[in-house]
């Protein structure tokens, strides 16, 4: 039996779903809210494109430690220039945000929660949850993650916030009626739902033939189906994409991206984090809306769809967690979780700060109102 599988790829790798021109990285980054145009790379079938080698070269590349680059010092000094740290550029970042409204959309694993070996294991500090919640008060804020939905709820636990988990394909945002309302009923969201059983399915297949190598790890994610690698050891990768590849080459209609030492197995469907992202800003009623100011960070290449949505849209700006240089449509950095908790503190401190101003100037008003009355 032969089946085409289609995945967008590098053509280093062949497998990833996110992959950019080097003028991604070459051109300083753009005033936040203006727009570049960066092309897609071509489609590659699996069965007929990278063999085993580019998979395991494309898994090699997922870890920081093994980033190709000629000069380690020179790439971070180039880096750092096109995408400056989101902290020391936050007076910039607030200018260009002034008069608009601003929307939070923030990624999980690695972006608020550490990279662990265990994916059961990754929680959030509840100095993070504290701030996150915060943040919630001020902007309408998502998470946006590869997790499904009710494990990231169950590592967040902000009923405040809204949710796109599965890589956005189950979102549980405002209902359209009721915008932004506090309290208002959510309404879920789920392009992918006739792929369930084919996911339940892989799921067990994919269970079944990683479970002879050592350190594999499964993940259901209701939508798609995570197989990480990170405790595997590196010898092994070869035959573990084998054992993937030869389960995918039997679904046509799932496709292959990858994410931090993760293979990410989803539906063919053209939805992803970007989607999810301009989903839930027309649910909140800013679809045609020219003064908001959506703000996306994340650390992963799957976040990626959103940071480009961000550019063509020339709306907003993307922020990527990372400590080592990658091509990116972001426009910003940030290192690590702990810089991005510092970077929400100071975003809820300067609203905190600006309302108090303007409640402040509006007394004044009124009083100056009632002075000439009388
Ligand atoms: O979109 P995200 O919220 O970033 O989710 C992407 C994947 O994150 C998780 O895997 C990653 O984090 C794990 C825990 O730190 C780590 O062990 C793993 O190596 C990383 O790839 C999650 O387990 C996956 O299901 C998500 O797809």
């Amino acid at each position: 039996m032969t089946k085409q599988n289609v995945v967008v790829s590098d053509p280093n790798s062949g497998i990833n779903t996110a992959t950019f021109t080097a003028a991604a990285v070459q051109k300083p980054p753009p005033a936040p809210g203006s727009c570049i145009n960066i092309s897609r790379k071509t489609l590659v079938e699996i069965n007929s494109g990278p063999r085993i080698n580019s998979w395991v070269d494309s898994m090699r590349a997922s870890s920081p430690t093994h980033h190709k680059c000629t000069s380690l010092s020179e790439d971070n000094t180039s880096w750092m220039v096109h995408h400056p740290s989101a902290l020391d550029m936050f007076e910039q970042i607030i200018s260009a945000s002034k008069g608009k409204k601003m929307v939070m959309f923030l990624d999980y694993d690695g972006t608020l929660s550490p990279i662990v070996d265990d994916p059961d294991q990754a929680f959030m500090s509840d100095a993070m949850r504290g701030t996150v919640r915060k943040l919630a008060r001020y902007f309408p804020t998502a998470i946006v993650s590869g997790r499904c939905r009710d494990k990231v709820y169950s590592f967040v636990q902000l009923a405040e916030l809204y949710y796109a988990g599965s890589h956005g394909m189950d979102i549980e945002g405002p209902s359209k009626d009721s915008k932004y309302k506090k309290g208002a009923q959510a309404a879920l969201f789920q392009p992918a739902s006739e792929f369930l059983p084919m996911i339940v399915e892989v799921y067990k297949e994919l269970l079944d033939k990683t479970n002879s190598i050592n350190g594999v790890r499964v993940e259901n994610n209701k939508f798609c189906v995570s197989v990480h690698f990170r405790c595997v050891d590196e010898k092994k990768w070869g035959e573990l994409a084998q054992q993937v590849k030869s389960v995918l080459k039997e679904y046509p209609k799932l496709r292959l991206s990858q994410g931090r030492k993760v293979l990410e197995i989803r539906p063919t469907i053209k939805w992803d984090k970007g989607k999810a992202l301009e989903f839930l800003l027309e649910s909140l009623g800013y679809a045609n809306c020219t003064d908001v100011f959506p703000v996306y960070i994340g650390d992963d290449r799957t976040d990626e769809d959103a940071f480009k949505v961000l550019r063509e849209r020339g709306q907003g700006f993307g922020i990527l967690v990372s400590k080592t240089p990658k091509d990116t449509y972001a426009s910003y950095s940030l290192l690590e979780p702990s810089e991005v908790m510092i970077f929400l503190r100071r975003l809820v401190e300067w609203k905190r700060l600006s309302l108090r101003r303007q409640s402040k100037i509006q007394k004044q008003l009124e009083e100056i109102k009632a002075s000439l009355k009388n």
